[in-house]
C-alpha cells in the first residue's frame, strides 16, 4: 500500500503559494487508513512508550486510533480554552504572533514515556511546543511520530528527540 496514493495535495490553501496535504481521502479509505495505522504503529512501538498523545486538532486523528491499536490510553494537548479543570498552559511565538496549548494537569504521570503523534510535521513550531509542554508537566518525551513529514521546511531539525514520519515530501 503507498499511502501517499491516499494524500491529496491541494494549491493555494489556505494562502497563494502554499501546497497543503490533505488526508481526508486517506481518512475515508478504509483499507489504506488501517494499512497506515499499522506502519504508525510499527512505527512507534519500539519506543515501549506509556502513553501516546495528540495535538489537536488533526493529531487526534492520528494518536487516537495509534493508541487503541498498541492498547495503549491517548491524551489530548489541545487549543487554548478547551479542557475543563486544572489545567497547564504553554504560550510560544508563531512567525507573526504567538498560540497557547494546553494539557490537563494530571494526565500525564510524571516519568512517563510519551510519544507525541501529529499528522503533519512542517516548521516544526507546533511541535516544539508540545514537547515543552509536555516537559513541564514531567514527561520523558521519547519520540514525534507524524504521518507526513514536509522535509524542505527542516522541521526535523528543531526538534531534539527521534523523529519518524511515514510519508516525506521534498517540496
Ligand atoms: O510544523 P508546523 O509548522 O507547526 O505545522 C504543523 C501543524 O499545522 C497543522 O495544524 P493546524 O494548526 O493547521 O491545526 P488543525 O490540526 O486543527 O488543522 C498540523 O496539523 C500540525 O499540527
Ligand atoms: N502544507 C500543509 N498541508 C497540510 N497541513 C499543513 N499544516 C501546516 N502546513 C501544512
Amino acid at each position: 500500500m503507498n499511502i501517499k496514493d491516499h494524500i491529496r495535495s491541494i494549491p493555494d490553501f489556505p494562502k497563494p503559494g502554499i501546497l497543503f496535504y490533505d488526508i481526508s481521502t486517506l481518512l475515508a479509505h478504509a483499507e489504506a487508513w488501517k494499512d497506515a495505522v499499522g506502519q504508525l504503529a510499527d512505527a512507534v512501538k519500539p519506543y515501549k512508550p506509556d502513553v501516546l498523545v495528540g495535538i489537536e486538532s488533526r493529531g487526534f486523528l492520528v494518536a487516537a486510533p495509534l493508541a487503541l491499536t498498541l492498547g495503549l490510553g491517548f491524551v489530548m494537548i489541545r487549543k487554548r480554552g478547551k479542557l475543563p479543570g486544572d489545567i497547564i498552559t504553554h504560550n510560544y511565538d508563531l512567525e507573526y504572533g504567538s498560540d497557547t496549548i494546553e494539557i490537563q494537569a494530571d494526565a500525564i504521570k510524571p516519568g512517563a514515556r510519551v510519544v507525541v503523534c501529529d499528522d503533519l510535521l512542517a516548521t516544526g513550531g507546533t511541535m516544539v511546543a508540545a514537547i515543552n509542554l509536555l516537559r513541564s508537566v514531567g514527561a520523558e518525551v521519547v519520540a514525534a511520530q507524524f504521518l507526513i513529514e514536509l522535509a524542505f521546511l527542516k522541521g526535523a531539525e528543531k526538534l531534539d528527540v527521534p523523529v519518524n514520519s511515514l510519508v516525506s515530501y521534498e517540496s
